[in-house]
């Protein structure tokens, strides 16, 4: 049985274009990020890859994303279901400042430790542990059951929430996730064994 699961990281954001912190921030994309969502539709088709359920956030950058993929894939009535468990790391008081500015006030040493650190959340949101412990519940609970009954799943999700998710797909540890970065756009296909664990990895860049 094939047990199916692929994550994508939704296309370019207006804020990701802006050097914005976003979280839960709920920009659209842009038209390089339309385009990426589409491109990921097509690799997935020209791999031959379909699928039976769909899971994304409730941000619009994320459904949108979804929507445009599902939509080049051919299969755009693949049931599909938004979780605020998906979404993106809250940023809290950070959300909305420049990256850069914010590197400007507070240093590179201490924007790092707020963007990357797996502990330690910014004023007022969520670190990368607190992402965790709400996005596993959802995955254990939700994703995990359809993939290990056959059902072929698709996550369009953002680049902390998938990072959490990937922690235990890839084995990454509170001292090796800080250095994993997701591109937009991009899918990843996994193959998983009867045991949750991974069977295989395949990163459809191109
Ligand atoms: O701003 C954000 O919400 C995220 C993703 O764009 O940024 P970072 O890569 O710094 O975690």
């Amino acid at each position: 049985m094939d047990r199916i699961l692929v994550l994508v990281r939704h296309g370019q954001s207006e804020w990701n274009l802006k050097n914005i912190f976003t979280g839960w921030k709920d920009p659209d994309l842009t038209d390089l990020g339309v385009e990426e969502a589409r491109i990921a539709g097509r690799r997935l088709k020209t791999a031959g890859v379909g699928f039976d359920l769909a899971f994304t956030s409730n941000l619009l950058r994320a459904k949108r994303t979804m929507r445009l993929l599902l939509d080049e894939l051919g299969a755009p009535d693949v049931p599909t279901a938004n979780s605020v468990a998906l979404n993106e790391r809250d940023y809290g008081d950070l959300s909305g400042l420049n990256k850069a500015e914010a590197v400007k006030t507070w240093g590179p040493e201490q924007v790092h430790i707020w963007r990357r650190s797996y502990d330690v959340p910014p004023p007022g949101g969520e670190s990368l542990k607190d992402t965790v412990a709400r996005v596993l519940p959802y995955y254990c609970q939700t994703i995990l059951p359809a993939v290990l009954d056959g059902r072929r799943v698709i996550v369009v999700a953002h680049g902390n929430s998938l990072r959490a998710l990937m922690m235990v797909l890839d084995k990454l540890t509170p001292e090796t996730i800080p250095s994993m970065e997701l591109a937009t756009g991009i899918p990843i296909l996994y193959r998983l064994k009867s045991d949750s664990t991974v069977d295989s990895k395949e990163v459809l860049a191109g």
